[in-house]
């Protein structure tokens, strides 16, 4: 069992931890086993891995959306079972993949009071707390909208809004770029890192290896419902081995790096990183050598 629950990492205890032996859907199909899983503070996790690999199963226990045939789920050490399912609710909050689900309320305002007003909250707070939920999300534009009328990459920012409004510890997106333009991407990339640097822990699911690299402080690799490789992006991005057992291929700064032959210490992840290193190289060599690396480095 790959155990990445160690609860050692800065020294607390994990926000999330997830034991799964396995977990079997009612027709018989096995979404994830042997699987262990922590959250930690202060940290943006990227599910990487195939088509099918298991990071939604994942993903769908870390707020006990799904539970273990066997197994058990910890949030903020807190052991979740039936009764206290809520607790995993208010600390875990989950943007779904189809922005559309999660569409509750006629304008987005309202939506993303919606959950405030399922806890209680007074309506004036609610609405003080989604005004500056939104204006997190650079999104207050939006406010007096018709959530439906949406763009993708709008939906996943009032998503966004609507959980963190939350206050979460964690907040859970599946696969948050689905679906979105590069520009769109981007932004919604950088509203997530916008929302690490106030405290939350992202975990999210991701197909853009590109993205996982820029955003991500540790990544996860998913092959047949189980994780196979945890840790950094260089130590993750650079792994041939793993990454042809997850079928996936790396991000583009590193296959450039990697196709020219380049012999970089630093392991650039990113293609800001990979421009860097050669912005020096052409310092101290004057570019020669490297005119080959001129073009576009996107594909
Ligand atoms: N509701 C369900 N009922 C039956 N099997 C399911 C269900 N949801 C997922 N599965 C199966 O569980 C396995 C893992 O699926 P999962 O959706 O977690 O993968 P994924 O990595 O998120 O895939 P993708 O990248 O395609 O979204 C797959 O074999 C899938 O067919």
């Amino acid at each position: 069992m790959t155990d990445v629950t160690d609860d050692s990492v800065n020294g607390t205890d994990p926000l999330v931890a997830l034991r799964c032996k396995s977990h079997t859907y009612p027709d018989g199909t096995v979404g994830m086993h042997d699987v262990e899983f922590a959250v930690h503070a202060d940290e943006v996790v990227a599910l990487v891995g195939g088509n099918g690999s298991g990071k939604s199963t994942l993903l769908e226990h870390l707020n006990a959306t799904l539970t273990p045939d066997k197994g058990e789920l910890r949030v903020t050490g807190e052991r979740i079972i039936d009764e206290n399912k809520r607790h995993a609710r208010q600390e875990v909050g989950f943007v779904f993949q189809d922005a559309d689900t999660q569409i509750v309320a006629p304008t987005v305002l309202d939506d993303v009071m919606f959950g405030l007003h399922n806890y209680g909250v007074p309506a004036d707070e609610a609405e003080k707390r989604a005004h500056e939920a939104l204006a997190t999300m650079d999104a207050s534009h939006l406010e007096d909208r018709i959530p439906h009328y949406l763009s993708g990459g709008e939906k996943r920012l009032v998503g966004l809004a609507g959980v963190l409004v939350l206050e979460p510890s964690v907040i859970v997106l599946d696969e948050p770029f689905a679906g979105l333009d590069p520009e769109r991407s981007r932004l919604v990339a950088k509203r997530i890192r916008h929302i690490h640097t106030e405290g939350v822990s992202v975990v999210l699911s991701t197909h853009d290896l590109d993205i996982a690299a820029e955003i991500a402080d540790r990544i996860c690799v998913m092959a047949d419902g189980n994780i196979i490789g945890n840790g950094s992006p260089q130590e993750i991005f650079y792994d041939e081995d793993l990454l042809n057992e997850a079928n996936i291929h790396p991000p583009s700064a590193v296959r450039i790096a990697r196709d020219a032959g380049l012999d970089i210490e630093s392991q650039p992840v990113t293609e800001a990183e990979l421009v860097a290193f050669l912005g020096q190289q052409s310092a101290t060599t004057d570019g020669v050598g490297l005119a080959h690396f001129d073009g576009d480095t996107n594909d």
